[in-house]
């Protein structure tokens, strides 16, 4: 399929390094509110709906993974980004990992939170894409974002749960169906030791989604990756966590260690 031209926005210096915010199934750029400004103080931070997401166009799905990974090359392209670091939130992370490494040359630094390089079973993500075209995701957004976020911060701040159920509920049934397709048919374990870029992985404890073991999994497989695990936090560990997770990412992107 030949690349989309996906809805993105930018913040911060336009002459500053370039971060990427990739978003998870299910969530438009606006998921990345929490980390934008403070990024923006010293990158160039461009956010972008994923296909089938928020407002980027919605061709008919399958997807691939490499699909949506040309999506963000071609972005890059339009904008005349020869370089950029990326971070990425599960989905987000699938393509910031195959895109490291496909495109070494186009990648400096890699944040992967919350993701997976293999996440089955295949037949699940099948049945969720047939359950979002023929109900839409509304349908799918209660379960969803149960998996979202601990049940204390829940307690605590129902009204961001709820906006972020909406946030699900308003993705057209067709894209994200697509985007299930392409977790399904995904497998980047043989891609993880020839990722060069200097990466960070970013687990949340309580995530039921992509359980720690996933992120764990990464960081054996890229070659010097970094690990760093925060909790409490679900899936949406940026949301639930937005301090520590700013931080990291401002740390990493920086060229720092922990
Ligand atoms: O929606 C889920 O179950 C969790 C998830 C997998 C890929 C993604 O982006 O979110």
């Amino acid at each position: 399929m030949t690349a989309v031209e996906v809805s993105w926005s930018e913040a911060g210096p336009a002459d500053a390094p370039v971060v990427v915010l990739s978003n998870s199934l299910g969530a438009s750029r606006a998921m990345w509110d929490p980390q934008v400004p403070a990024l923006a103080e010293r990158f160039r931070v461009i956010t972008y709906d994923t296909r089938g997401h928020g407002a980027s166009p919605v061709p008919p799905g399958p997807y691939s993974l490499d699909d949506l990974v040309d999506d963000v090359l071609a972005l890059l392209d339009r904008l005349g980004v020869e370089r950029a670091h990326l971070a990425g939130l599960s989905l987000g992370g699938m393509i910031g990992m195959r895109l490291a490494a496909r495109e070494p040359g186009r990648l400096d630094r890699l944040a992967l939170l919350c993701t997976s390089a293999l996440l089955g079973p295949r037949q699940n993500w099948l049945d969720r894409a047939r359950t979002a075209r023929s109900e839409g995701t509304a349908s799918l957004a209660p379960v969803v974002v149960s998996r979202w976020f601990t049940p204390g911060f829940a307690a605590t701040d129902p009204a961001t749960v709820d906006r972020m159920q909406a946030m699900i509920a308003a993705q057209p049934g067709e894209g994200y169906a697509g985007c299930c397709e392409a977790i399904a048919d995904m497998d980047l374990l043989a891609d993880l030791p020839s990722i060069s870029a200097p990466t960070l992985v970013i687990s949340a404890r309580e995530d039921p989604a992509t359980p720690p073991e996933h992120q764990q999994a990464i960081a054996e497989g890229i070659p010097g990756a970094e690990l760093l695990t925060v909790s409490p936090g679900a899936h949406l560990a940026n949301v639930e966590q937005p301090l520590r997770v700013t931080g990291a990412l401002l740390e990493h992107f920086d060229g720092g260690t922990r």
